[in-house]
């Protein structure tokens, strides 16, 4: 408990200087990320598939205050990709204090199609590129006694219809990352790791994946990446954004699973 205690209250300054790596920060929530950090003088490494979003990113999160910044383009599906990122981080800044990973692969939103290929190359880009990154950012972690955010969704808690494969390799983190967290309390290694809980937030491409079928209101991503930013800076174990929604979903996953069950499906239209 000793080696794992946090602050307590968050302040802009704490992000001032340190080096951060953002993961699918060409658009969504990552995008938002790197702009709060950017505001927050932080040096960032951003990355995604996309060159030509990235530039702006960058751009605009240099006129936002960005002490550096700088992308480095390619696919998590290539599984040399999460190693190539991190050296750049070392090339560049001989250390790194924040591990953010956030990207996602693109699945269906539908019932389950059987395809076996489609989930093996998702839990290479939504898992496995998760643990190859954090495997390369180790070292450098442990020197800084920095901390990794893993972005996860409801759907690594409790499982809703029409996204099977997603489900999997968000359910894939919690167990994988929380058991880390265990060994690095036992080994007295003192890098946080922070799981982030997210429900349905109202990025451009999860909207056009699910607003047809599911009745909610979006969250708004620029809050919730502030929330991220913070919960990672401040040692959080868990983050549940929004709040009040995902604790009782969470609660009552534990009490009342089959009530949840149907609560999920009766939030789907007919
Ligand atoms: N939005 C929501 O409702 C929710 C989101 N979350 C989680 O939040 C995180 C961000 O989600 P959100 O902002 O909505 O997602 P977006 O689809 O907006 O962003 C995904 C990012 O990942 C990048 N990406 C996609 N494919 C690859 C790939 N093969 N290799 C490397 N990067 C890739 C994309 O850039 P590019 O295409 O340029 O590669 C983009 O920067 C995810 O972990 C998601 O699971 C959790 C719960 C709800
Ligand atoms: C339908 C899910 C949530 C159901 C629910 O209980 N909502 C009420 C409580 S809440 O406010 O906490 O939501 C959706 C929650 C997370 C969504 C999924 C997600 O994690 C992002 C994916 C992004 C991708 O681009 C496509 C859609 C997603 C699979 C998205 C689908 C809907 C959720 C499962």
């Amino acid at each position: 408990f000793y080696f794992y205690s946090a602050p307590e209250n968050f302040n802009e300054e704490m992000l001032r200087g340190k080096r951060v790596i953002v993961t699918g920060a060409s658009s969504g929530i990552g995008e938002q990320m790197a702009y709060h950090l950017a505001r927050m003088e932080a040096h960032l490494l951003l990355t995604a598939r996309t060159e030509a979003k990235l530039q702006k990113v960058v751009k605009r999160c240099l006129e936002l205050g960005a002490a550096s910044a700088r992308y480095v383009s390619g696919s998590m599906e290539d599984t040399t990709f999460p190693e190539v990122v991190v050296k750049e981080a070392e090339n560049t800044w001989g250390g790194l204090d924040v591990l953010i990973l956030n990207h996602i692969g693109y699945s269906y939103f539908n019932y389950f199609n059987g395809d076996v290929g489609h989930v093996r190359k998702l839990l290479e880009v939504n898992f496995l590129s998760y643990v190859a990154m954090t495997v390369s950012a180790l070292p450098m972690l442990k020197e800084s006694e920095g901390s990794i955010v893993v972005v996860s969704s409801v759907a690594g808690k409790t499982a809703a219809p029409f996204s099977a494969p997603y489900s999997a390799t968000k359910f894939a983190l919690d167990g994988f990352f929380s058991s880390l967290r265990h060994e690095f309390i036992i080994e007295k290694v003192n890098v946080s790791i922070t799981l982030c809980i997210l429900g349905y937030i109202d990025t451009e491409n999860a909207v056009r994946a699910v607003s047809h079928a599911i009745r909610d209101t979006p969250a708004p991503k620029e809050e919730c990446a502030l929330e991220i930013v913070k919960s990672g800076v401040l040692r959080r174990r868990e983050l549940h954004y929004p709040s009040r929604a995902v604790g009782s979903l969470l609660l009552l996953r534990d009490i009342a699973p089959d009530f949840l069950d149907s609560l999920i499906r009766s939030s789907y239209k007919q």
